[in-house]
């Protein structure tokens, strides 16, 4: 047991390093039957763990402990070079360790003789009296209001469990049949009365919402288990509808998602283009790229079923714009690395076995991190973000992208936007920004225009969705609009672009 603890603190320092997801991390230091517990306790840990640092800092273990909790604790003997601030093994031991201790019933479930369950259980006292003690000053109930996030679940109790029809696989028609077979009612009224009743979304064809309580029952359905029923959140379904309008015709189109896994803007893009053309899709990390072409299958999306998907394990910045096998790409999606701040109840969605978890490439609780390491993080993230929309632009034959990210932050979004909009690819490349009119004009948010230098126009062709909906989706119909915070546009060139010479097949 005491090798449980140590496997969960790596898995967490691994998390807290940005080296992955918690679901992946969790995979990579369990046994298939440990592996659900480690990221159980490291969901727990992480929720809780600006209250469990508190508590030990306050008892000082490292002082009173140095051998077991000090840097030279043989706990550090193993680990490798970390990005800092990424915590030592000794202090996610801790972390661990005290989470067992402070908040179940059972303890610390390691041997009484393992060293550092002796070393800490010997201040018990100590540490749940520095619990109580920050629970009153917090003005809590209870310890386990000290849990982070309290206010995000009420914002994701207002987001639906919104679903889309996968065209490839099955008609809206049959899908409508499968679900009332089902038991599923559709309604046309503003509230989702119960639990299995749904309604089309007002923006998007073919995605539904459905109770947020609904997820597990729509899980087990032969639709879903089929690949005909798809979990995507209602703005991640943006970027596909804006890039692709249904009316055109696919079959000379060809399309590149610069950025796929786990790939459903990728499917959804495809049944656009209703499985005609060619996409290329394309994603760097061969983990993820496992995933996206697990997923694309499962769509039905590949070239090799019923989609148009040619998926690939490359970097987009590594593409040749000149290259004759990419020269011809006219439509792109670009969805790059972003901080994922727009995520509502990012804990729950860890735990949870969605299609979208693997969305998430950076899953980390900011309750530690300090506003300085933030503001860092997120103008590397926006320096990547322009490089990727720049090079976009010099693909000579692209005649529109979109641009998005699940970011709340304006520095990569409307940020991002002005400066390559002043950058030289866009001056040569005459890009510009769609109008509203070709940008989900009936959607009410838009960017800030305070943020675009207080360019109202230029605000106009971009969208926002604010976490759990704002008041602007109308109170009667929030169920119907509310999503993840999301922030997409579209580029478009100022001039009508050159005929595409023809491709060669790769
Ligand atoms: C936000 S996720 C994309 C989500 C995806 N569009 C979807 O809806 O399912 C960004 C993905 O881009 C990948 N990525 C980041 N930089 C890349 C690059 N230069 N080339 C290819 N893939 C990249 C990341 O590994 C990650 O899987």
């Amino acid at each position: 047991m005491a090798d449980f603890y140590v496997r969960t603190a790596r898995t967490m320092q691994d998390v807290l390093a940005h080296r992955g997801s918690v679901k992946a991390m969790s995979a990579g230091h369990g046994e298939r039957k440990d592996a659900k517990r480690i990221m159980a306790l490291v969901v727990n840990t992480l929720s809780y763990r600006a209250a469990l640092q508190h508590i030990l800092k306050q008892v000082d273990l490292v002082k009173k402990e140095p051998k077991w909790f000090g840097s030279a604790s043989p706990l550090n003997r193993t680990q490798g070079a970390l990005p800092q601030p990424a915590p030592s093994m000794s202090d996610c031991v801790m972390l661990v360790m005290l989470h067992d201790l402070l908040f179940t019933s059972r303890g610390i479930q390691a041997a009484k003789a393992w060293p550092p369950r002796e070393r800490m259980e010997k201040y018990k006292s100590q540490l749940h009296a520095e619990l109580v003690r920050l629970q009153i000053r917090q003005g809590k109930k209870s310890v386990e209001e000290l849990r982070s996030g309290a206010a995000e679940r009420r914002v994701a109790a207002r987001i639906p469990r919104w679903c889309r029809i996968n065209t490839l696989q099955v008609t809206e028609q049959d899908a409508l049949q499968q679900l009332q077979a089902a038991g599923f009612t559709r309604t046309e009224s503003d509230t989702l009365e119960h639990v299995y009743a749904f309604c089309p979304s007002l923006h998007v064809a073919h995605v539904w919402a459905f109770h947020p309580r609904a997820t597990s029952k729509l899980m087990s359905l032969p639709l879903y288990k089929t690949g005909g029923l798809i979990l995507q959140d209602l703005a991640s379904c943006f970027p596909a509808a804006v890039l692709a309008p249904p009316d055109r015709d696919y079959a000379q189109i060809h399309a590149l998602d610069a950025t796929s896994a786990p790939g459903n803007k990728t499917s959804h893009l495809s049944a656009l283009m209703r499985g005609q053309g060619r996409l290329v899709a394309l994603e760097r990390a061969p983990q993820r790229f496992k995933t996206l072409t697990q997923m694309l299958d499962k769509a039905g999306a590949l070239a090799t079923q019923h989609g148009n998907v040619y998926p690939q394990n490359t970097d987009f910045l590594t593409l040749d714009p000149q290259d004759e096998s990419y020269a011809a790409i006219r439509y792109m999606l670009l969805d790059p690395s972003c901080s994922g701040s727009g995520i509502v109840n990012r804990l729950d969605y860890l735990t949870s076995h969605d299609d979208e978890q693997d969305n998430l490439e950076q899953v980390v609780p900011d309750a530690e991190s300090s506003s300085v390491a933030e503001q860092t993080r997120l103008t590397s993230l926006a320096s990547l973000q322009q490089r990727m929309i720049r090079h976009a632009m010099t693909f000579p034959h692209l005649e529109r992208f979109t641009y998005s990210t699940c970011s709340i932050h304006p520095e990569e979004n409307e940020h991002v936007v002005m400066q390559v909009l002043a950058s030289e690819e866009a001056q040569q490349g005459a890009w510009t920004l769609a109008p509203r009119a070709e940008v989900l004009p009936t959607w009410p948010e838009r960017g800030q225009p305070e943020a675009c230098g207080g360019d109202e126009s230029v605000a106009q062709c971009l969208v926002r969705c604010t976490p759990g909906g704002t008041s602007e989706c109308g109170a009667s119909a929030v169920h119907r609009m509310a999503s993840n915070g999301f922030f997409v546009c579209c580029f478009v060139r100022r001039t009508a672009p050159r005929p595409a010479k023809r491709a060669r097949r790769h």
